[in-house]
């Protein structure tokens, strides 16, 4: 029996995560914060037929009175884009939302991203409730507050910071979840460890066959342990000023590649989000190494690591060194004075490192 586990994001606009089985039928929980009488329910294609009507039901047995609209738009990070966030918008005027209203994210990182900045912008901003369906949106997006949509040109550059009032992990979610799309999801979960906890490393690596073949347990705590972990510095720094920064670990070269890809992850020409960070995370761990900032070993194990996990560890073939620089140097991180990476001196113990050479960075592409 897994217990239900609270993790509170304190801060200027605090909320709870709830993280337990059974949510997506607790009407209580689900409605928790909703303040009026209109609600949106976001999902994509994939995951609408499977829980949509079950959300739906429950939240309108707790609330009669409650008006629920949906907008349901085909899965996978190409649809993340300015035109399906449009069609979001369309979908709250047509429903009449006023500014009371919310926004429900039923799906994955995708549709937490885009509902979340349609709910930022709707009259300037109404509640979005995360329900994550993914363990990627479990242990990651549906936390902290970062909403977008990608362009052609870069990952998540329209966006805005939009917390959410509630999110809603319902962990039997996760067993409709694609093997592929669970593997993702580890990846975040290193993540995790690798910038902030080795401790937490050992504790992936004693785990991993537990949370490969989804044991209930192990899930849970991996969820909960993750959310932790995310929570603590998005309270700390909710707009990433500081060190919030470090949740982008790999993300530098990850997003680069999902963009020179043309974000064809879901159709299997590409990798998907998760798979990306792992591969970014591989060479950020070797970038430390090879400018003499961290050990090799620890590179290894981190490499180890997401391979038994099943992830990629390796730039795909096809993808030209220059042209990911390029990609770099149109990511959030960069400033006026130059790229900015996410290193570490150890694992678990990341930091922003300036003034990499990009011969450095070349080398670690495979130029
Ligand atoms: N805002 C943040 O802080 C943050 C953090 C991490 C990632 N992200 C973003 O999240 C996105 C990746 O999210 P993702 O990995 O969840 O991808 P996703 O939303 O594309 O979902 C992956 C696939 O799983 C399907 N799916 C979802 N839940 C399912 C379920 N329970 N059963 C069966 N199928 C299911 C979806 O339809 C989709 O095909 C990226 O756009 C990334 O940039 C944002
Ligand atoms: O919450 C954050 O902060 C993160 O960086 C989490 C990342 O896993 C996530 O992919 C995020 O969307 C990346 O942010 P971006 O600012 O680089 O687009
Ligand atoms: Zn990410």
């Amino acid at each position: 029996m897994t217990a239900i586990q609270t993790v509170h994001v304190g801060g200027s606009a605090p909320y709870t995560v709830t993280i337990a089985p059974g949510l997506i039928d607790d009407g209580a929980v689900l409605t928790q914060a909703l303040r009026g009488r209109h609600l949106l329910l976001v999902s994509d294609a994939n995951v609408a037929p499977l829980y949509a009507a079950r959300v739906e039901a429950a939240a309108r047995a707790a609330r009669p009175a409650l008006n629920i609209g949906r907008f349901v738009m085909p899965a996978g990070e190409h649809e993340k884009t300015l035109a399906r966030f449009g069609e979001c918008l369309d979908a709250l005027a047509t429903l009449g939302a006023t500014r009371d209203a919310a926004v429900l994210a039923l799906g994955g990182g995708v549709i937490g991203d885009l509902a979340g900045f349609a709910g930022a912008c709707w009259m300037r901003g109404i509640d979005v409730i995360q329900v994550p369906t993914t363990l990627l949106a479990m242990v990651d997006s549906s936390v902290g507050g970062k909403t977008a949509v990608d362009l052609p040109s870069g990952k998540n550059l329209v966006g805005a910071f939009h917390p959410p009032r509630a999110v809603v992990a319902d962990t039997t979610a996760l067993r409709s979840l694609p093997d592929r799309e669970l593997r993702a999801g580890l990846a975040e979960v290193v993540k995790y460890g690798a910038i902030f906890d080795a401790g937490f490393l050992d504790w992936l690596e004693a785990h991993a066959d537990a949370l490969l073949a989804r044991d209930d347990a192990a899930l849970a705590e991996a969820v909960a342990r993750s959310c932790r972990y995310k929570a603590d510095v998005v309270e700390r720094d909710p707009f990433e000023h500081g060190d919030r920064a470090l949740l982008n670990f790999g993300h530098t070269f990850g997003h680069a590649i999902e963009t020179e890809q043309g974000y064809a992850g879901a159709s299997g020409d590409g990798l998907n989000h998760g798979e990306a960070v792992a591969v970014g995370m591989v060479l950020a761990a070797r970038l430390s190494a090879d400018l003499g900032l961290a050990p090799a070993a620890d590179a290894r194990r981190l490499q180890d690591l997401l391979q038994r996990f099943g992830l990629p560890v390796a730039v795909p073939p096809g993808l030209p060194p220059e042209a990911l620089l390029a990609r770099m140097r149109l990511d959030k991180k960069a400033d006026a004075r130059g790229l900015r990476f996410i290193l570490w001196d150890a694992a678990g113990a990341a930091r922003v490192v300036r003034d990499v050479p990009d011969a450095a960075v070349l080398a670690v592409l495979g130029a």
